[in-house]
């Protein structure tokens, strides 16, 4: 293995192998595979780039740093040279963490002198300029972000809010060196008192021209989009890589399954909603017990073959409403739980494509599902939309799934997934 990944949730896994397996052109990507946490035996040798899903984003911080060490240990054991800890292009923490702690952690392993946080993911609008992070031209904190459920954000200021979360002084890269041209980014970070230092980036040339700065460093920090220009330094020269373009098409039963309360899958709830069956969880009926595995997997067996889709998603209000009764954890695991039993089932009685959406939810349910199937390997697909590629999970009779960040995805992402999963590449 080549490049190893720490990704702190699954659908952040999902999108930076989607990246790495695609790579850009005329170079291609590297044969990639992402690990629903980690493996406890060696991988096959032929993957080249190793994603690690962890669900470590709203863990504990000290709990955090411990799995994000072992999976850094486990990747340098598979050969890896070059390691990316990959958080969301929101750059979703708190004041406390865990991306500053897991990156000191990781830096200090590795004694790495200079660390590069880049959350840039423009094809999804996620730009960084002077240290802020803007998504489609907003200011993060103006969003929508500073609503989220676990990790509300409320300083655009990345280099701020890093230097709250650790002891490291945080620098800046700006966007004047990176448009110079790599020579001029070394010299940036050369000159840079800081060890870690935020870079600037508002296109994906100027994720390139950091691909290339990059080259020999081994801990690279980001969004998906900071590896866009790394696999082109493992494979110049050689003949485009075009080992992830066959993906069999998956065909069977589906299910839609969805708890992201985002904007983005708030609309493709309702887009979906207005031709297909769906089912809106009451979220105080699970809290109650009134609601549960089986009255889902009641919907989802009378809706078969229709795309059904079982939410939980709510607007901003009705979820503070929620947490201030019930409290925030214990609304999240019960909803991870719920989620997670549902898939195991539905995977366990011949479910074949699987689509969900939202980092928590998606983390619940792939581990469910590869604990089901025994295979914590996935392969990388085709890309339903940018950031979403379609995985296949175990290996006799695999399944499909897709893990969809919840701000990612067109307003008919849901039915596009499940027709992507049937004709395969
Ligand atoms: N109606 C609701 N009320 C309160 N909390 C909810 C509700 N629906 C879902 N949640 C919780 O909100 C969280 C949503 O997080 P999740 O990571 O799944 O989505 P997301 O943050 O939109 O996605 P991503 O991390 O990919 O951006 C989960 O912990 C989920 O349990
Ligand atoms: O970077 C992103 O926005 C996503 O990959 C993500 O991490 C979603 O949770």
């Amino acid at each position: 293995m080549k490049i190893g990944v720490i990704a702190d949730d699954f659908t952040g896994a999902s999108d930076i192998a989607n990246t790495l397996a695609k790579g850009v052109e005329p170079e291609g990507g590297l044969r990639t595979a992402q690990f629903t946490g980690i493996p406890t035996t060696p991988a096959d040798e032929a993957i080249e780039a190793g994603v690690i899903s962890l669900k470590s984003r709203t863990a504990p911080v000290d709990e955090a740093v411990a799995n994000s060490l072992r999976a850094l240990r486990w990747l340098a054991d598979q050969g890896c040279g070059q390691f990316i800890f990959k958080y969301c292009s929101t750059f979703d923490s708190t004041m406390e963490g865990n991306i500053g702690p897991v990156a000191e952690a990781l830096a200090n392993e590795l004694s790495a002198q200079k660390v590069v946080f880049c959350p840039a993911f423009p094809t999804t609008g996620r730009t960084v300029y002077q240290g802020h992070l803007f998504v489609h031209g907003k200011l993060l904190h103006e969003s929508g972000m500073e609503n989220h459920p676990l990790t509300p954000m409320t300083d655009a200021n990345i280099r701020r809010w890093l230097q709250r979360q650790t002891e490291e002084a945080v620098g800046l890269v700006p966007i004047d060196a990176v448009k110079q041209g790599s020579e001029a980014i070394a010299a940036a970070l050369k000159s840079a008192d800081e060890r870690f230092v935020i870079g600037d980036a508002i296109s994906d040339e100027d994720l390139l021209t950091w691909g290339e700065t990059l080259k020999d460093a081994k801990l690279i920090t980001g969004g998906s989009g900071i590896a866009l220009g790394l696999p082109r330094n493992f494979l110049r020269g050689a003949s485009p890589n075009s080992a992830g373009s066959v993906f069999p098409g998956i065909t069977g039963p589906e299910a839609i399954l969805a708890g992201s309360c985002s904007g983005a899958t708030r609309e493709q709830i309702d887009v979906h909603a207005s031709s297909h069956p769906t089912f809106s969880i009451d979220v105080s009926g699970v809290m109650s017990g009134d609601v549960t595995t089986q009255t889902l997997l009641e919907f989802f067996e009378t809706h078969l073959g229709q795309a059904p889709l079982a939410y939980s998603s709510g607007n901003p209000e009705d979820v503070r409403a929620i947490q201030n009764q019930f409290g925030q954890e214990e609304v999240a695991e019960k909803l991870d739980n719920l989620f997670a039993d549902t898939a195991r089932e539905l995977v366990l009685t011949g479910c074949k494509r699987l689509v969900v959406a939202g980092g928590e939810t998606s983390g619940a349910v792939a581990k469910a599902v590869s604990a089901a199937l025994g295979s914590p390997a996935m392969s990388v697909g085709p890309e339903i939309d940018p950031g979403v590629p379609v995985l296949s999970v175990g290996k006799t009779e695999p399944i499909a799934l897709a893990l969809k960040s919840g701000n990612f995805g067109a307003p008919n992402f849901f039915l596009k997934a499940l027709r992507m999963m049937e004709a395969g590449t």
